[in-house]
């Protein structure tokens, strides 16, 4: 960072008096006016100190005039008064990482949540505001993971130091898939996890903590919070403290880091506020003008350095399930894998909900995952298709008025279909079922042989809610 000039760092100091003066609060976003020639410059985080109260952080986000900065709140501003003393931080929000916060439950600050003891004093910090890592300083993502998870392994794989986001509406199962890759990597995969809960229930975040603490995950995990209670500033800033922590591990120490967020469409949700509250014209369908800058300023940092990578897992609200909402085309366009979900298929109860025509990858590559890969993921999906096409003609006429052939396609497509459904871990609880996890080789073999006819003479339950292929066949006996 650049040094500050002599003024500013003087009256950053900690004893100095505050030069700052709140002049205006509405609501998130409060007016300060300072002295002409230390003026804050943009992104510089503000302490505001009001007599007796607890001190209340903010960040400018742009220069009214020569003397005043407007700037978002990041913590509730209620009971701060025109003429409390302000002063600058001399640089970005600088939130402490490393190891004293594993294990533990922040907010957008840095400040414990989970009610345990304070964060030591010594741990370092990091601003939160910082450039992506360098093209130069970049490696290619090649290495693919297998999550257990069938569908997402056949059609839309994921790889260490990639992108992969799940899209859906309301309550298409998300979090689930979110909550089951979390599982999944907790098991196979050594390293670490930060989770970056934003904007939503806050119920569901106690749990995953209680989740954790109870399976013994929490170990080697950071949460950090800024749910839907919070203000908007606090939601918009969540991911970019969860990314400096990540930063910092894959940089100074160089250990993997996978990078959980739910949910990034909350994010750009609350960036839309902090803009209306500043008074800024909103762009297409009422979003912020800066929505592709500041999706690009958080999706940009996920990569993959020369030793360690950071692995973002990220769901999507889709508003209306409107895939062309702005905010929803906006976070796609920097993703690996694209897994959407569908709210037939959930609706039908066939768990995960992957659409598999509409989900996709940039792993899916003879060059990565092998052609033979390729190909049987290409097949499933004709498979598939033609079936979807044939629905019309099956609902007004029936299966029988179909020819032979593709009579045969659709009792495959429609096998394909359960057998792509698969128990998680993480709803046994609700299910009764114990969740199943599924190798990579046995997920190709079991589509492989089920396009071959292999499952023509088994009901089609046999192949719902299932792990292999095996598993169907055992179903068999009356
Ligand atoms: N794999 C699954 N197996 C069984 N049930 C599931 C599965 N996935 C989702 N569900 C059901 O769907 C409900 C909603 O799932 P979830 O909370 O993950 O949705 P969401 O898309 O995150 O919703 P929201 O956008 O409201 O947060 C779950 O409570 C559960 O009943």
């Amino acid at each position: 960072m650049s040094a500050l000039p002599e003024s500013l760092a003087a009256a950053s100091a900690p004893g100095a008096p505050a030069p700052g003066r709140v002049h205006a609060v509405r609501g998130g976003v409060v007016e300060v006016r300072f002295p002409p020639s230390i003026l804050p410059t943009l992104g510089t985080a503000l302490l505001a100190c009001p007599p007796g109260a607890p001190t209340l952080t903010l960040e400018v986000e742009s220069q009214v005039d020569e003397c005043t900065v407007r700037s978002v709140a990041l913590q509730d501003t209620q009971g701060l008064a025109r003429g409390v003393p302000v002063r600058s931080m001399g640089g970005p929000l600088a939130v402490p990482v490393g190891d004293a916060l594993l294990g533990r439950l922040i907010n957008v600050l840095g400040e414990p949540g989970d009610g345990g003891a304070p964060i030591p004093e010594d741990t370092p910090r990091r601003p939160i505001h910082r450039p992506p890592l360098p093209l130069g300083q970049r490696r290619a993502v090649a290495d693919v993971f297998e999550t257990g998870i069938k569908v997402i392994d056949l059609l839309a794989p994921l790889a260490l130091g990639s992108k992969a986001a799940m899209f859906g509406g309301a309550g298409v199962g998300k979090t689930v898939l979110v909550m089951e890759l979390i599982h999944v990597m907790a098991q196979t995969y050594q390293g670490l996890s930060v989770f970056a809960g934003v904007g939503e229930r806050t119920r569901e975040g106690h749990e995953l903590l209680l989740d954790m603490r109870n399976s013994g995950m929490l170990a080697n995990t950071i949460l950090v919070y800024g749910q839907m209670n919070e203000p908007s500033g606090a939601r918009w800033r969540t991911p970019l403290t969860a990314l400096t922590l990540a930063e910092y591990f894959r940089d100074e120490q160089q250990r993997n880091v996978l990078l959980l967020m739910d949910n990034v469409f909350r994010f750009v949700q609350a960036g839309a506020e902090v803009s209306g509250l500043l008074g800024r014209l909103p762009s297409r369908v009422g979003y912020q003008p800066t929505l592709a800058s500041e999706v690009a300023a958080v999706q940009e940092r996920i990569a993959c350095g020369e030793h360690a990578s950071v692995t973002a897992i990220e769901a999507v609200y889709v508003p209306a399930d409107d895939f062309t909402d702005p905010a929803v085309t906006a976070i796609a366009v920097h993703l690996d894998s694209r897994i959407v979900l569908s709210r037939s298929l959930a609706a039908e109860g066939m768990y995960p909900a992957v659409d598999p025509l509409a989900s996709q990858s940039r792993l899916l590559d003879p060059a990565v995952v092998g052609q033979a890969h390729c190909d049987l993921a290409r097949e499933v999906r004709e498979a598939i298709a033609r079936y979807r096409e044939l629905q019309d003609i099956i609902a007004l006429l029936g299966v029988a008025e179909l020819s032979a052939e593709d009579q045969t396609r659709v009792k495959r497509a429609r096998r394909l279909q359960r057998f792509l459904t698969q128990p998680f871990s993480v709803t046994e609880a609700f299910t009764g079922q114990a969740g199943r996890q599924v190798a990579l080789r046995d997920t190709l073999a079991g589509c492989r042989a089920i396009l071959d006819g292999a499952g023509d003479d088994l009901p089609e339950s046999a192949f719902y809610m299932v792990g292999t292929l095996d598993e169907a066949l055992a179903r068999k006996t009356p």
